[in-house]
């Protein structure tokens, strides 16, 4: 795929809460064909048999993810090149992979190797500007900034908004950025594209419903004990 057909696009992540009643694969691609429907560029989705089932039903370039929890790692976004090689079969036109600098059980530059080999782009999912100009500097194609708040070293990012500086920063240096992770509102994500993003994906405000069910509730709450 050319990679300018995700310029200004926004993304949309169809990942379930796990084991919720929404964690199921029909109901992960009908949510796909009804983001890609509302006019999507591109969608984001995890596990390899999911990847499969969502590309056969729709046309826009799918993001291919393999979630896991290691017990000697922290490392969770596709962290085997063996999960590289499964979504590579299932159709993903982008593999995104973790793209920090933890103990891990393949590196960044491997994984990064196994994409372009079989001809898809690569995406890391960075947390701070360190990480994103390490992986922009070994050739990774999109830098997201999906994992800003999700480390030790960015635990004290406010857990409610996106890291804009941070799309800024990477842009400026030149990466084709994907603003990723907290954006929960329509003018955040056109304040994204205005910060440099090259792209914007979204997940939980579009496709969490436990999620957004929460935040209204929480909000609601905060009504009740003003009052
Ligand atoms: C940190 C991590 O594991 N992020 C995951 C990456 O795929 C997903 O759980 C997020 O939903 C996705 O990044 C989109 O973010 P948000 O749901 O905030 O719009």
């Amino acid at each position: 795929m050319n990679i300018e057909q995700l310029k200004n696009q926004l993304v949309v992540s169809c990942q379930p809460v796990p084991d919720s009643p929404m964690d199921r694969q029909d109901i992960i691609v009908a949510m796909a064909c009804a983001a890609v429907a509302a006019g999507a560029g591109g969608l984001r989705i995890e596990g390899a048999d999911n990847v499969r089932a969502v590309v056969a039903a729709v046309k826009v370039p799918v993001i291919g993810i393999v979630k896991r929890d290691l017990a000697d790692s922290p490392v969770r976004i596709t962290p085997y090149l063996q999960d590289v090689e499964d979504l590579i079969h299932a159709g993903a036109a982008i593999i995104a992979f973790d793209g920090t600098d933890r103990t891990r059980p393949a590196s960044v530059a491997s994984l990064l190797q196994a994409v372009h080999k079989a001809g898809r782009l690569a995406m890391a999912d960075c947390s701070t500007e360190a990480d994103g100009l390490a992986a922009l500097a070994l050739g990774c194609d999109l830098i997201g900034t999906t994992l800003s708040g999700y480390t030790d070293e960015t635990a004290d990012q406010p857990a409610d908004v996106p890291n804009l500086a941070l799309v800024r920063s990477l842009s400026a240096s030149g990466a084709k950025v994907v603003a990723e992770g907290r954006i929960r509102t329509a003018a955040e994500a056109a304040d994204a594209l205005r910060h440099g993003a090259f792209s914007v994906t979204v997940g939980s405000a579009i496709t969490r419903i436990e999620h957004i069910t929460l935040w209204f509730i929480e909000s609601m709450n905060q009504a009740v004990i003003r009052d």
